[in-house]
């Protein structure tokens, strides 16, 4: 595939990817583009193709069409190297029970080149206190917490993070949030999946939306939907009700409304304008209003 860039290629290039279940279209023609050394969210409604899409760029789940290209490489056939060179942190629980904390770190740090010390990965997980617990014996936070240690151990290129603060408390969130900055201020690439729309405001350079098995579109999270950002909303109370005027330009309906109230206080005087979840909202919504 060509590079797009005249320095490194980017980190993740996709190109038409298609991935059906059962006859039924799942993802129906995604381009994506992630940058080496960005962190890039990837948001969309319950099933609207996100874990597909990272499975498929991990290599463990088969597209039915499309390019794809991870550090460089067709994930559906690159070998051990390159697989040396991703972290992957999934939904699911992955390690085993009967293992404390430290033993399963200790553990997959043996089929790791460089891995980092146990000892830095509990502190920046959050996990110290719990070294000596038994996994089986972990609330479900905390076992995300284990399951993100796991993936960045081996020090990776890039890391997939599905969902990965779902059941964190706010504590471990912001946490976690501090690992991925430090992650990212050294240099790796991070593509995750939330449904946080804070957590992606916070920490991606840039938020891709998937609707109707597509990236609906793709920016800065300040940025995302601009056009739908330029309306405000000029709201003030008027005769014991609301008024609400929709507008592009709410310096001059103030204007107009103070002139019209030269010697009295306009009552709930507000200016809004949509935030990342009302743009998020509008992105994914269908005619019908329903998420598509
Ligand atoms: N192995 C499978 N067999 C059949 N259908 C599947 C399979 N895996 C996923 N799907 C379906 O594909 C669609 C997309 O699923 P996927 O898990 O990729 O979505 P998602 O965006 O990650 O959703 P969520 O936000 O709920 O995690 C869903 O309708 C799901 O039911």
């Amino acid at each position: 595939m060509p590079t797009t860039t005249g320095g490194l290629a980017p980190a993740v290039e996709v190109r038409g990817l298609r991935k059906s279940y059962g006859g039924k279209a799942v993802l129906d023609g995604l381009d994506l583009e992630v940058r080496r050394g960005e962190c890039f969210a990837l948001l969309g409604p319950n099933g609207a193709g996100k874990t597909t899409t990272i499975e498929v760029l991990e290599g463990v789940r088969r597209r039915d069409a499309g390019e794809v290209a991870v550090l460089g490489e067709d994930p559906a056939t690159a070998g051990r190297a390159w697989r040396a060179r991703i972290g992957v942190v999934s939904q699911g629980e992955g390690a085993g029970q009967a293992l404390s904390v430290r033993e399963t770190l200790d553990h997959f740090a043996r089929y790791t080149s460089t891995p980092r010390p146990t000892d830095e990965l509990l502190a920046a997980v959050g996990l110290k206190e719990k070294a000596d617990t038994r996994v089986g014996r972990l609330s479900g936070g905390q076992r995300r917490r284990l399951a993100v240690a796991l993936g960045v151990q081996g020090r990776p290129e890039l890391v997939f993070l599905d969902e990965p603060t779902t059941g964190m408390d706010p504590v471990a969130r912001r946490q976690f949030w501090q690992l991925v900055r430090d992650l990212r201020a050294g240099g790796t690439t991070v593509l995750l999946t939330t449904h946080y729309l804070d957590e992606a405001a916070e920490l991606a350079d840039r938020v891709g939306v998937i609707a109707g098995g597509r990236l609906v579109e793709v920016a800065p999270p300040a940025e995302l939907g601009a056009a739908l950002r330029r309306e405000a909303t000029v709201r003030w109370r008027d005769d014991g009700g609301w008024r609400a005027v929709p507008t592009e330009t709410p310096a001059a309906v103030l204007r107009d409304l103070l002139a019209a109230h030269p010697h009295a206080e306009v009552l709930g005087l507000t200016v809004t304008r949509p935030d990342l979840e009302d743009v998020y909202l509008q992105l994914v919504a269908t005619p019908g209003g329903e998420p598509r």
